[in-house]
């Protein structure tokens, strides 16, 4: 569902993202760690189609992103690290408005509706305008978006960095739900803790490279953050 082929973006003369050979499958979440300036999201950008690749291609549900950038598009979602709501509108209004956007055929109001319930938002939070909601609740209106456009790739980058351990958790059980409703799921993130609970198959990035791929189901949380430490100190040495 997802692919890259020998991804790389530069940037003048550094390398941002160096030969990245990935392949997500459908009903899969694979989340990408590393430190600040690994490349995660310069590989979610390039699948976006946000940014150009300098070589090699990204591919979304067989649609090369260079090639026909709308068509990658509409199978995709993207929810940033802060889905940025209209203040001004409620979350219902939001919702519309995206959707709307996004062409979504079934945009009526009592399928929008079912579909932030499903999202988790409280029902005394949907007609309420977002400027007074939390982080938690502008992300769950992302998810809703995902659910009402039935997107088949879920794109995320750092989406709980910031939230509460309860809110963080009711969101990495909204994305296990897309992965068993079959979407392919790409997740940046920092947090070691829920990546292991939520991803099929890890993997950690160092300085534009995917140095390790791992599979979640067999690690121990001890394993895995040795793996990251292990990882981040072949870093350490090769700087030193
Ligand atoms: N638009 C840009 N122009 C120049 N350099 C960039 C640009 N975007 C990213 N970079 C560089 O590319 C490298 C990878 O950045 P990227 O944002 O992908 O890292 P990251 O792993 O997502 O980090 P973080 O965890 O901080 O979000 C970094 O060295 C960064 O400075």
């Amino acid at each position: 569902m997802l692919k890259s082929d020998a991804l790389t973006k530069r940037f003048g003369d550094r390398t941002a993202l160096d030969g990245l050979d990935l392949e997500i499958q459908a009903g899969e979440v694979y989340c990408l760690l590393g430190a600040n300036g690994a490349g995660k999201s310069t590989t979610i950008k390039l699948f976006l189609g946000f940014l150009k690749p300098t070589s090699g291609r990204a591919l979304v549900d067989g649609i090369d992103v260079v090639l026909d950038p709308l068509g990658a598009r509409r199978r995709l979602l993207y929810i940033p690290e802060l889905v940025a709501l209209h203040d001004e509108l409620t979350g219902f209004e939001n919702l519309r408005y995206f959707a709307t956007l996004a062409g979504i055929e079934d945009a009526s109001p009592s399928r929008l509706r079912a579909c932030l319930a499903d999202a988790g938002l409280q029902a005394a939070a949907v007609d309420r305008r977002a400027a007074t909601y939390s982080k938690g609740m502008r992300q769950k209106v992302g998810v809703a978006l995902a659910i009402a456009k039935e997107a088949r790739v879920l794109l995320l980058d750092e989406p709980t960095s910031g939230l509460d351990p309860q809110a963080s958790a009711e969101f990495h059980d909204l994305v296990a739900r897309r992965r068993d409703a079959g979407a392919a799921v790409l997740m940046a993130t920092h947090d070691l803790f829920r990546a292991r609970q939520v991803a099929d198959r890890i993997g950690i990035m160092r300085a534009g490279r995917l140095v390790r791929s791992l599979e979640a189901g067999v690690l121990s949380a001890q394993q895995l953050e040795s793996a990251y430490l292990e990882a981040m100190a072949a870093e350490t040495a090769q700087v030193a």
